[in-house]
């Protein structure tokens, strides 16, 4: 069990307990966060979200030793008065509140623009005025397109890093024209990091900026039909594990060509923790999070998923594991898509000495273990049961 004893942080310096304000600490990134605070450090965490199923389990339970660290205050963060006052009892602010599903950029795209942008710009504020430490959750998404993507199809310079591997401190952000509708999140993340920074050269913010490279793990986003609606589209790791359990064949969009590096959750928050832990390496900077090692195109995820589950759940694999879908038919109108995502490490490297550990295959082994122990028996039920149409 953690002490506020013996845990020092990167330059040797003992690691005081802190008061964290978590923005979004009922989602996928917060439950594990909270989990991670809870048993490994002796920090203190106001729990802001609209829902918290997946937090249960660390709230109210009197016989948990981290009883007292942990309050859960439900509230929208668009409109209630609460927020600057929890943001004045903390030490830090995380801001992870966001719209960030694919399936809603080019389909309510206000929705996205204002989660992503307006709903965030009192949190900035409010850290700002009152002199509060902010670490902010943008996206990978922010690169938008790689430059390569313009070269022609044959071009040798494709397969040159120079015009894939996506920096912090050097590369565009490249995206797709107003009408392609998918950009509206990437487009409101890059303007809240722009607006974080100018406050932070203009008025002093202590901040952080984290983008993420597609983590993935347990408690990721929802199955439709079980614990989410069953029209509603998650992200890529859910609607495979959806057709996995339902052994339905799992839907390539326009021939699962795109390109992801895939990070363990748990990889990802060790970089989280080492960002709250070492103010002084993190601050000002903005680091990509993601494992440049786990790249694979999105058919290759689907084989991949295919056989870990095959082997985890005991049953045998469909004939006919995947099928063919235009983004047209699978999202509507407005999609467009990021060509290929591999993170530069050079700076999270050098500020905070951090590197993911775990491969695709041990993930996605450990992720659809979980899938099946938690929804196997439900999806079987849901599909005996008779459609009332
Ligand atoms: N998971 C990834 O791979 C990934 C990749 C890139 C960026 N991100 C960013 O990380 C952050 C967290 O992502 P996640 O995967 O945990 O998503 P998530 O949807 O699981 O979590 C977001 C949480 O924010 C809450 N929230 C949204 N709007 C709110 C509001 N107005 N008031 C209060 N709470 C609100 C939601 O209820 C949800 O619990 C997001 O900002 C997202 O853009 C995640
Ligand atoms: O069933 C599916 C779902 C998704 N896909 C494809 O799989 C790829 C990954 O899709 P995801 O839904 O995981 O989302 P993306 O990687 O495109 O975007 C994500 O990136 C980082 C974050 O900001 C967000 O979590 C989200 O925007 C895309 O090419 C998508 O078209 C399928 O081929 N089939």
């Amino acid at each position: 069990m953690a002490t506020a004893m013996n845990r020092v942080d990167l330059d040797g310096r003992p690691i005081r307990p802190i008061t964290i304000c978590m923005i979004g600490a009922g989602g996928f990134i917060g439950s594990h966060l909270c989990e991670k605070l809870l048993m490994e450090t002796p920090h203190t965490i106001l729990a802001l979200d609209v829902y918290n199923d997946k937090i249960k389990h660390l709230l109210k339970t009197e016989s948990l030793s981290w009883n007292d660290r942990i309050q859960f205050h439900r509230l929208n963060i668009k409109n209630d008065s609460r927020l600057e006052g929890l943001i004045k009892m903390a030490d830090l602010t995380i801001n992870l509140a966001a719209i960030c599903t694919p399936a809603d950029y080019n389909t309510r795209p206000l929705d996205t623009i204002y989660s992503n942008f307006i709903d965030s710009l009192p949190v900035v504020k409010y850290c700002t005025e009152n002199n509060k430490r902010l670490i902010h959750f943008s996206t990978c998404e922010v690169y938008g397109k790689t430059i390569g993507s313009f070269l022609p199809k044959d071009s040798p310079l494709r397969q040159d890093p120079a015009y894939y591997i996506l920096k912090e401190d050097a590369s565009p952000c490249i995206f797709g024209p107003i009408e392609k509708q998918r950009w509206s999140y990437a487009c409101a993340k890059q303007l809240i990091e722009r607006l974080i920074y100018a406050e932070g050269a203009e008025n002093g913010l202590e901040f952080t900026i984290v983008r993420p490279f597609n983590w993935i793990g347990p408690r990721m986003d929802f199955i439709p039909g079980i614990d989410g609606p069953s029209e509603g589209v998650p992200r890529v790791l859910a609607c495979f594990s959806n057709a996995l359990l339902r052994r339905e064949p799992l839907k390539l969009v326009d021939g699962g060509q795109s390109q992801r590096s895939f990070i363990y959750i748990k990889d990802a928050i060790e970089a989280v923790l080492l960002m709250i832990e070492n103010p002084a390496r993190a601050n000002g900077h903005i680091f990509n999070v993601g494992n440049p090692y786990n790249e694979v195109t999105v058919r290759q995820l689907a084989e991949m998923m295919t056989e870990v589950y095959a082997n985890v759940s005991g049953e045998p694999a469909l004939e006919v594991p995947t099928v063919d879908v235009s983004s047209k038919e699978f999202y509507g109108e407005g999609y467009d898509d990021s060509d290929k995502r591999v993170p530069d490490m050079t700076i999270i490297n050098r500020q905070l000495g951090w590197n993911p550990k775990t491969s695709l295959w041990d993930l996605l082994e450990s992720t659809l273990t979980y899938q099946h122990r938690t929804y196997a028996e439900a999806v079987k039920k849901a599909i005996a049961r008779p459609s009332s149409s």
